[in-house]
């Protein structure tokens, strides 16, 4: 079987075909076939490099791999120095790493891996680089202690608990860990480790009488300990405020000469946006901590598209934040400026290769889509290792938020008919923008989605529940791979048919959200990770053939009488947009015409608390009319 000897192991040629194996879309690999290396020959199996006939490099990236890789998949190839699945959608555990003893450079960033970072890893004495950023893991971090590390990168996972103050894990700043809700530390700048033990050790009054004398006597051992760990993380605050206090002041002087010089060579587009200013509203208390970006910050600018908003750098930087949800390109942070406005900080991820200019072109033309129903892109930073947009807050959260949040609690506030009314309409004004604003040179490319991905997620609503759409345009920086496998349109019939998206593919887009509007059901498109959606489309159509009349619409809604028939139009529209065929659904502006012209409730039954009573005039006849002709 071995025939290293000869340049070829077979347990090494074996690891690799299972790997293949395991990833559900074997064709970008269909170059691994035969023999595998040979000497010191450069191999054809792609991403696959060799020394004297062994495995040392496996570097799979972006290449939208999907799967779950099994935990010993490593164990054969002894000889790998360098591994990279950067940027697929893998998913499970991480691999055992303990017989991967040459290895140097780890880059899993990107994935979906779970569970908890494995400990096999310390057992690595020549690592120089691990990055797991972008994944789903957590639990706690292993305390790494290699002085090889030089690059080091767990952001935006699930991990917790306190980072280990090993000399490996101190070289690195804040940026290395962001975006871990539960991790604490001296690095952030609330010392969350310490306020939770000494919340959950100090007993309040109240638990007094609770407890039994041995707990007593333990909380008066800890009660100097835990005095101690105040001081101490109390000298900790007061030196992270100094040293922010003189770095913002040094960032001032650095941005005063940079901006001056970026005013000639940006040319920043200064005619105003047509939202008007908001006083954000902090609707939940959150655990602070630093935005902590100053690493990459102070090497990018941070670049202002209009005069609605604009502070200086160090404002950004001393801002709090709270991080909003992991997306599928990106995670968005609520930044809180210290006496100033709260924005949205978007990290993101998974972009096409596009030059310097490229990236700022498309950046400004997403910029330029201006209108009140659509989320407005306020600015942008822009380094080589680290781009992010900044986007105006919607206090009222996202319309997936209003359909399903707090359903059958005695939280939930009803979600009434007019007001669903008024999202389709904001909803179908920011499209309609969209299809008719997408420049020509865009137009005349077979395969432009304007939106690209439309569901409730994107749609938000501001301080007055006004329809903010955002995420629009996207697919412009996206890189295709990834696009096509997150992307709501990428999930059309014509995509899955054809391999062929239009605008047509955003009305389909529409089409279901109208259908989560009107039936209440999470669909398949705008159900976060871990939670079942259904196919919306698929279920109106058996529904309506069916005759399950009473069941289409959500309770909340069906008991307005006086909006039935509203509700059977919009089923209409929305079943015309759903169409299989692009060709038979309508275009948008015809879609606007139609959704301006549903009739809302009468007034008092959005205020009153109804009976839940199906109407009569819901008949099957009139549900028949919504059958679409196919
Ligand atoms: N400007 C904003 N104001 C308020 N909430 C926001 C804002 N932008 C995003 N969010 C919320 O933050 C969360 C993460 O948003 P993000 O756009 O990154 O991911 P997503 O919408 O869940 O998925 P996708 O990446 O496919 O768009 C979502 O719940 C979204 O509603």
């Amino acid at each position: 079987q071995d025939g290293s000897a000869n340049g070829f192991d077979g347990a090494e040629r074996e690891a690799l075909v299972t790997i293949k194996a395991d990833f559900n879309n074997p064709k970008v690999l269909k170059s691994w076939t035969g023999l595998m290396c040979y000497l010191n020959n450069t191999p054809s199996w792609f991403g696959i490099s060799c020394i004297n006939g062994r495995v040392t490099g496996l570097r799979l990236e972006n290449l939208g791999l999907i799967g779950k890789l099994k935990p010993d998949a490593l164990v054969n190839l002894t000889q790998l120095q360098t591994l990279s699945f950067k940027n697929n959608s893998i998913s499970g555990n991480l691999m055992d790493f303990s017989k991967n003893k040459n290895l140097k450079d780890i880059n899993l960033s990107g994935n979906r891996f779970d569970g908890e970072i494995s400990p096999s890893l310390l057992t690595l004495n020549l690592l120089e680089s691990l990055q797991v950023q972008n994944n789903n893991l957590n639990g706690p971090i292993p305390g790494f202690n290699q002085s090889t590390l030089k690059v080091f990168n767990v952001s935006d996972n699930n991990l917790s608990g306190e980072i280990p103050n090993t000399t490996a894990l101190q070289k690195f700043g804040t940026s290395s860990y962001l975006g871990n809700q539960d991790l604490c530390g001296p690095l952030f700048s609330i010392t969350t480790c310490t306020i939770k033990n000494s919340d959950t050790s100090t007993p309040g009054p109240s638990d007094d009488s609770h407890n039994d004398s041995s707990n007593n006597s333990k909380s008066s051992m800890w009660t100097p300990i835990l005095i101690v760990i105040n001081v101490v993380g109390m000298v900790v605050l007061l030196f992270l405020f100094i040293y922010y206090f003189k770095k913002s002041k040094k960032l001032k002087k650095m941005l005063t000469n940079k901006n001056m010089k970026l005013m000639e060579v940006e040319k920043i587009e200064t005619s105003k946006m047509e939202t008007t200013t908001t006083t954000p509203t902090e609707t939940r208390s959150v655990e602070s901590r630093s935005v902590g970006l100053e690493v990459e910050l102070e090497k990018g600018k941070l670049i202002f598209l209009g005069s609605e908003i604009n502070f200086e750098l160090d404002h950004l930087l001393r801002a709090s934040a709270e991080g909003l949800g992991k997306g599928n390109f990106g995670n968005c942070y609520k930044a809180m400026l210290v006496d100033g406005p709260t924005v949205v900080v978007k990290r993101l991820r998974d972009l096409k290769p596009l030059t310097n200019e490229e990236f700022v072109r498309q950046v400004r033309a997403i910029a330029d889509q201006k209108h009140p129903n659509l989320l407005p892109l306020l600015g942008y930073y822009n380094t080589k290792d680290e781009k992010l947009f900044l986007l105006k807050f919607a206090p009222n959260g996202s319309l997936y938020n209003r359909i399903h949040g707090g359903k059958g609690t005695r939280d939930r506030i009803p979600f009434r008919w007019s007001s669903r009314l008024s999202v389709a309409r904001g909803v179908a004004r920011a499209l309609e923008h969209l299809h008719l604003n997408c420049s020509s040179s865009q137009a005349a490319a077979a395969a432009v989605v304007p939106h690209g991905n439309l569901k409730s997620s994107n749609v938000l609503l501001d301080e007055n529940d006004d329809v903010r759409v955002a995420d629009y345009g996207l697919t412009s920086l996206i890189a295709l791979p990834i696009a096509t496998q997150r992307m709501v349109s990428y999930r059309s019939p014509e995509y899955l048919g054809f391999k062929k998206v239009s605008k047509k593919s955003d009305i389909w887009s529409f089409g279901c959200l109208l259908l989560e509007l009107l039936t209440g059901r999470i669909s398949s498109h705008s159900a976060p990770p871990g939670v079942t959606g259904a196919d919306l489309c698929s279920w109106v159509h058996r529904a309506v053939r069916e005759e399950w009349t009473a069941e289409i619409f959500d309770t909340e809604i069906a008991v307005q009488r006086s909006a039935n028939s509203g509700m059977l139009r919009l089923l209409q529209i929305a079943i015309r947009c759903c169409d299989k065929s692009p060709e038979k659904r309508p275009e948008m502006s015809e879609v606007v015409r139609e959704v301006e012209s549903v009739k809302g409730a009468v007034d008092s039954e959005d205020e009153e608390d109804l009976s839940l009573s199906m109407d009569q005039s819901m008949t099957d006849d009139s549900i028949a009319t919504a059958t679409p002709s196919r």
